[in-house]
């Protein structure tokens, strides 16, 4: 008769290629039920997220079948929960991630909104600020230009709620100020105005709050760096060496001693055009490998590389983010580098606890 322990001592045999530690040590193995030669389990992934899903099921398979019964009926239950590290503060805000670039107008919103969306696709719980107080797009981009959020009790507190679209909670700085003025921000509003839109915020259960910043390193990224717990940022550049060296400085403000934010990875924006008649067609125009370049030079991962297709930006000037399409290269990229993202943070956060060691 086969037994819950040799089951479990079957997938002490299986690794978490990132972690490096077998899944029953990790404690990602729950429920195990064994009737007769049908054997039930569910694994608890760090993400929803997760590009190695596929490859830890079939590793599971073939323990149990290997070690235990070659005929052995195996249902798993492939589930999640998103891990933090654990100085999080926030108890309902498990990842702040930053979306950060040097120059300005390479794509960072564009990203941001897609990568927030491609979360959202694959089951997270996911909100976006846009801390991007000098321009901020993403009302644009969501089609909610006037829209102005309600406030809601909380526990007696009077709370911000977050305005809900594509399965995505966001505030913008857009929301509260007019889009036909220019507001000369100092320092100061900055920081209290950024801090406002987390903690005065009712964000409920968030797996990834994404933060959309300005161009360059200003107030918002030292308010972001210094006064929450980021479970990292992304770097977004063009490949041009003007928007190469801007993006190097912008990464480096998150490596300072007193800030040390993980760089989670660099996405490359614009890489290539493709025109639509003839996608297998690519032309560099604004060069070629400066975003790998600038990744090899973090010791970091290149997230991905995204093409210049109109599509893109009809979808942000529309109100329909690329990402929301299904069977599309960008969204697919879009949905790659989302999951690079989440496999990114769960190692980050893994190394802040000491569960990982390198
Ligand atoms: N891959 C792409 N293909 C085509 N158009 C793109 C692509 N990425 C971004 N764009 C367009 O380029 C413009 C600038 O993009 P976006 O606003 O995302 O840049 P940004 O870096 O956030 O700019 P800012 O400096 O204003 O914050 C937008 O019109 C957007 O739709």
């Amino acid at each position: 008769m086969i037994t819950t322990e040799q089951v479990l001592a079957a997938l002490s045999n299986v690794e978490e290629p990132d972690l490096k530690k077998d899944i029953v040590t990790l404690k990602m193995v729950e429920d195990v039920k064994v009737d007769g030669k049908k054997i039930s389990f569910s694994v608890i992934l760090t993400t929803p997220a997760c590009p190695l899903k596929d490859l830890i099921r079939n590793a599971c398979v073939n323990a149990v079948k290997h070690f235990v019964d070659k005929e052995a009926e195996v249902e798993i239950n492939m589930t999640s929960r998103v891990t933090s590290k654990s100085t999080n503060a926030f108890s309902n805000i498990k990842n702040i991630i930053a979306v950060a670039s040097g120059k300005g107008g390479v794509g960072k919103s564009t990203v941001a909104v897609n990568l927030a969306i491609s979360l959202a696709k694959k089951g997270a719980k996911v909100g976006l600020i846009d801390g991007d107080i000098y321009g901020p797009s993403i009302p644009i981009m969501f089609q909610l230009e006037g829209a102005k959020p309600y406030m809601v009790q909380v526990n007696g507190q009077s709370k911000i709620q977050p305005i809900e679209k594509y399965g995505i909670k966001l505030l913008s700085i857009g929301f509260f100020t007019d889009p036909n003025q220019a507001i000369p921000w100092r320092g100061p509003m900055v920081s209290s105005a950024i801090k406002q839109l987390f903690n005065d915020a009712d964000w409920g259960e968030l797996d990834y709050l994404l933060v959309d910043t300005p161009p360059g390193t200003g107030d918002v990224h030292i308010t972001l760096a210094q006064g929450f717990p980021l479970a990292g940022v992304v770097i977004v550049t063009t490949p041009q060496n003007v928007a190469l060296a801007d993006a190097k400085k912008g990464a480096g403000m998150f490596r300072m001693e007193g800030v040390k934010v993980p760089i989670l990875g660099v996405v490359e924006n614009m890489s290539y055009f493709t025109p639509v008649e003839l996608p297998e067609n690519k032309y560099y125009i604004f060069g070629k490998g400066g975003g790998n370049t600038l990744a090899t030079q973090f010791e970091v991962p290149l997230l991905g590389e995204i093409p210049l297709v109109m599509a893109v930006s009809e979808g942000g000037d529309s109100g329909e983010p690329i990402s929301l399409q299904n069977e599309n290269v960008v969204s697919l990229a879009f949905a790659d580098i989302a999951e690079k993202v989440a496999q990114q943070v769960a190692i980050q956060n893994a190394l802040a606890n000491k569960e990982l060691v390198v």
